[in-house]
């Protein structure tokens, strides 16, 4: 298999995320979890999504397991890895941006890196090094409360130049506007003066295809799904792939029950579950008796077992963010997390090994835990059910044939557990 594109993706929404995007763009897709093992079954494809769950790991673990997925898609032919982060660049001054992209721009000896979380279809733009959620900057959006990566600055020169050992530059947008030839003068001017990574300005996708056309001569980029679809229109237009439609198979139905899973705290997910309870029945768990005993993950199970045959239901971790502070005050943000998400891995694999085929997980950390407890070791692509949010199919599942989807905390509309079930049968 020789690949047109690789992608390392920080966390397993976000992969789905990215694979959604390439996969509209025209790229035959696969996300995998993890580097593949070498039986694995994987389609013939023109680019494949490493899905890490290293966004808020320690750096060096991060550092590690994204160059060891950087050498196995070098060496099934990728000249260009897209390192692919949060569309609102979640992370802390202790990285794992900055320190993953300084090691992958090492390894490919690359010159300065083109950056940006850029993503307008959700809403995300970047002007003069600016990142912009909807119409308020990064830090006065919701991001500023996430429980594990709050965004407190929307200057991403600042934001990236404290996690990264090198030099950080902007190309603007009015660089970006006058073109191709344009972006790559003033990246040569950059790396003249030392730079290492530049964060690009885009506001539409026409600046994601100049991007794209520039990156895409380069060995390495950094991004989310916005320079991915550069990078993939850049591959068609230029003749290096030939566009192919949609698979239909990722979407095939599996029958069996359905679940919903929430461990986003996010504010579009606190809305989503608000809505899904005029429609399913929702169990809220009890975060503190997470914390402090063994008991919320049967206690959850025993609910929802009676109800599954009835219909789908959703149980949820999800608090408002003074909610979330209060209980990391008593119990610590990391120790909070991981116990939470380890108790919806818990839930997730008992509500498999009682029939449940189609699964909605909402949160990237959430995702990661459940998708690697049920030891899913890929995915194809489905129908789009929200932007960044398509169906997914597992592949080489022990449960066999599954239907997930998992949503990023930030995206969807507010019925998007009702929408998601109807594309999912
Ligand atoms: N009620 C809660 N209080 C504190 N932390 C929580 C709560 N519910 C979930 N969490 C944790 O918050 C984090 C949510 O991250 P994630 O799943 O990536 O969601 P998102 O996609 O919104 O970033 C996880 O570590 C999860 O375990
Ligand atoms: O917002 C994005 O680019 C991705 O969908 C993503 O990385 C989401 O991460 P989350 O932890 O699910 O918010």
């Amino acid at each position: 298999m020789t690949l047109a594109l690789g992608c390392i993706a920080d966390d397993y929404t976000g992969a789905s995320d990215l694979a959604n995007t390439l996969t509209r763009a025209g790229l035959r897709t696969v996300q995998t979890i993890g580097i593949p093992a070498d039986d694995l079954a994987l389609p013939e494809v023109d680019a494949v999504v490493v899905s890490l769950k290293s966004r808020s790991i320690e750096a060096g673990l991060a550092v590690s397991r994204s160059r060891a997925a950087d050498k196995w898609l070098r060496s099934r032919g990728v000249s260009h890895v897209l390192f692919k982060i949060c569309s609102t660049f979640d992370s802390t001054d202790a990285g794992n941006i900055g320190p993953v992209m300084d090691a992958l721009r090492a390894d490919c000896s690359e010159g300065a890196v083109l950056v940006t979380p850029a993503f307008p279809e959700t809403g995300r733009t970047v002007y003069q090094g600016n990142l912009f959620v909807g119409a308020v900057p990064l830090n006065e959006s919701p991001l500023k409360d996430h429980p594990l990566n709050p965004m407190h600055d929307s200057n991403l020169v600042r934001v990236l130049a404290r996690q990264s050992g090198t030099k950080i530059g902007l190309v603007d947008l009015a660089t970006v506007a006058r073109g191709t030839d344009a972006v790559r003068a003033r990246l040569a001017e950059l790396e003249a003066q030392g730079i290492g990574a530049a964060i690009i300005d885009a506001v539409f996708d026409r600046d994601l295809e100049t991007i794209g056309l520039v990156a895409g001569e380069h060995g390495l980029s950094v991004g989310a799904s916005g320079i991915g679809l550069g990078l993939a229109r850049a591959l068609v237009s230029t003749g290096k792939v030939k566009p192919a439609a949609a698979s239909s198979a990722a979407g095939a139905a599996v029958g069996g029950t359905a679940a919903c899973l929430a461990g986003s705290c996010s504010q579009a997910t606190l809305k989503q579950i608000a809505s899904a309870e005029k429609v399913m029945p929702v169990l809220h768990l009890d975060p503190d008796r997470i914390l402090t005993g063994p008991g919320e993950a049967q206690r959850a199970l025993d609910w929802a077992r009676p109800r599954l045959a009835e219909g789908p239901v959703l149980i949820a971790s999800s608090s408002t963010p003074d909610q979330v502070a209060a209980l990391q005050a008593r119990h610590g943000r990391d120790a909070a997390g991981h116990a939470i998400e380890q108790t919806m891995a818990d839930i997730a694999e008992n509500l498999v090994k009682s029939g449940v085929r189609r699964l909605i997980v909402a949160g990237g950390e959430t995702s990661g835990a459940v998708v690697d407890r049920l030891e899913i070791p890929g995915f194809l692509v489905g129908a789009e059910i929200a932007a960044g949010v398509p169906v997914l199919r597992a592949v080489g599942a022990e449960a066999g044939d599954m239907l997930l989807a998992l949503k990023s905390g930030n995206f969807g509309g507010p019925d998007f557990f009702s929408d998601a079930l109807r594309l999912m049968r």
